[in-house]
């Protein structure tokens, strides 16, 4: 048996305990508890417990791009960031669309343990957007995958979406959808707007986003399936859902922390490390994401971590693939929009970083609370600190961060999964 006691944590940001775990389980919370001579203790006072990360969105390039990110290092970026389980998209290469690959992504993910990798499957073969992929043999894998998405691309063809949520509704699974009509994005470089007039890039255009979330929310609703909107980016998205939501829909929606901060002023700048898919769109509509992320219309948050080699990003705009990292950010980025504006306070933060996101998924032992009998698996934030984001430093191979020399406030401390420590002080402890 091995015990550890950490002292004087504010679970939630409420009142300091001593949590003391056993064994990978919280076995006792209190004040001043009799410590035994074996037990290590781990000094808290001042950090705020939370349930470790759960992250919906996260793109590690492996198979296939192992120069801009890989498992192990994707793995670390989470960990960092106060991560216990990422999901990690099926636009890689070859695709996750069948049992070797995601079953391969489960196991590395596994050997490395530093947080569960669970893989999502591609709806469609190659995402070729054209036929369904082996959903059940995905499901049946040990990979046991439960999420699936065509993300990097939207499943367009809306008889194809809708056998793929006939087919998940039998899974009890979920599709997340990329929300893109490509007809309507064609050569899209930037939001369709006065910048990227005035800049002379082609518009992607808010209603490509939400033309797909409403129609899919109307077939979710006619299939009886659940849907799962990724990276919701504008002020019209969210009065969709909320009016999904409200006659009934099983729908769920994740925001990206890069949505919640950033618009596209940044396009002034012509720096590609800002060219993003969905891109960012204007203030009025990241203040709107704000308020819905706060109200519960949009459920949690999620990074799209979305890592480049320095040769995809540092070319001239058009030239440039879309994305940005997330993982070790997206806490600082939450604590700055939504925190400390007053939008949420640390239960809520633990609701859209953790508890909600473990629901969407189905992940019976992540988003637990922080109480006796469940797994510790835990992050502890200062919520006082200050750093100095900068991308070189960052554990992930590529470096396109578009933080770069922000100073943000909130910084993850330390990360453990099932009482075992895989984080502590900017170190990832494998
Ligand atoms: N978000 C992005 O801009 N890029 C993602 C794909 C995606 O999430 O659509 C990627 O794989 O690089
Ligand atoms: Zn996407
Ligand atoms: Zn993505």
């Amino acid at each position: 048996m091995s015990t550890v006691v950490i002292r004087g944590a504010r679970p939630y940001g409420e009142d300091a305990v001593d949590i003391e775990v056993t064994d990978g389980v919280i076995t006792a919370i209190g004040t001043g508890l009799a410590i035994k001579d074996t037990a290590e203790t781990v000094d808290a006072e001042g950090l705020v417990a939370l349930p470790g990360f759960v992250d919906l969105h996260t793109h590690l390039r492996e198979p296939g791009r192992e120069d801009t990110e890989t498992i192990e290092t994707g793995s670390r970026a989470a960990a960092l960031g106060g991560y216990t389980a990422v999901f990690a998209m099926a636009n890689t290469d070859p695709v996750a669309d069948n049992a070797v690959v995601v079953e391969h992504v489960w196991r590395r993910g596994q050997e490395i343990g530093l947080v569960d990798v669970h893989p999502v499957g591609a709806v469609t073969v190659g995402l070729k957007g054209e036929r369904l992929a082996e959903l059940g043999t995905m499901a049946r894998s040990v990979a046991r995958v439960r999420l699936f998405s065509d993300d990097g691309l939207c499943v367009a063809d809306p008889l194809i979406m809708r056998r793929a949520l006939e087919y998940t509704k039998a899974l009890d699974a979920v599709i997340a959808q990329h929300a893109e009509e490509p007809r309507l994005t064609v050569g899209a470089q930037a939001h369709e707007g006065e910048l990227a007039a005035r800049l002379g890039l082609a518009g992607w255009p808010s209603v490509a986003e939400e033309a797909i979330v409403a129609r899919d929310c109307l077939l979710a609703r006619h299939v009886g399936a659940r849907l799962h909107v990724c990276h919701v980016s504008t002020e019209g998205t969210a009065e969709v859902l909320r009016w999904a939501k409200a006659r009934g829909t099983r729908v769920s929606a994740e925001v990206t922390p890069h949505h919640l901060l950033l618009d596209d002023e940044r396009l002034n700048t012509y720096d590609p490390v800002n060219k993003v898919n969905p891109p960012l769109r204007t203030a009025p509509d990241a203040k709107a994401l704000r308020a819905a992320l706060a109200d519960g219309t949009v459920d949690c948050v999620a990074t799209d971590h979305a890592p480049h080699a320095s040769q995809d990003k540092d070319c001239e705009w058009s030239a440039a693939r879309p994305g940005m990292l997330g993982l070790q950010t997206a806490l600082s980025i939450v604590v700055a929009t939504m925190v400390e504006p007053g939008l949420l306070d640390w239960r809520g933060v633990a609701r859209v970083m953790s508890e909600r996101p473990a629901e969407i998924a189905g992940l019976p032992d992540q988003g637990r609370p922080i109480a006796v009998g469940e797994p510790a698996t835990i992050t502890l934030v200062d919520p006082a600190a200050r750093w100095t984001v900068r991308g070189a430093e960052l554990a992930s191979i590529a470096a396109n961060t578009p933080y770069e020399g922000m100073v943000l406030p909130g910084a993850v401390v330390a990360t453990y999964l099932r009482g075992r420590l895989t984080a502590r002080d900017g170190k990832a402890t494998a």
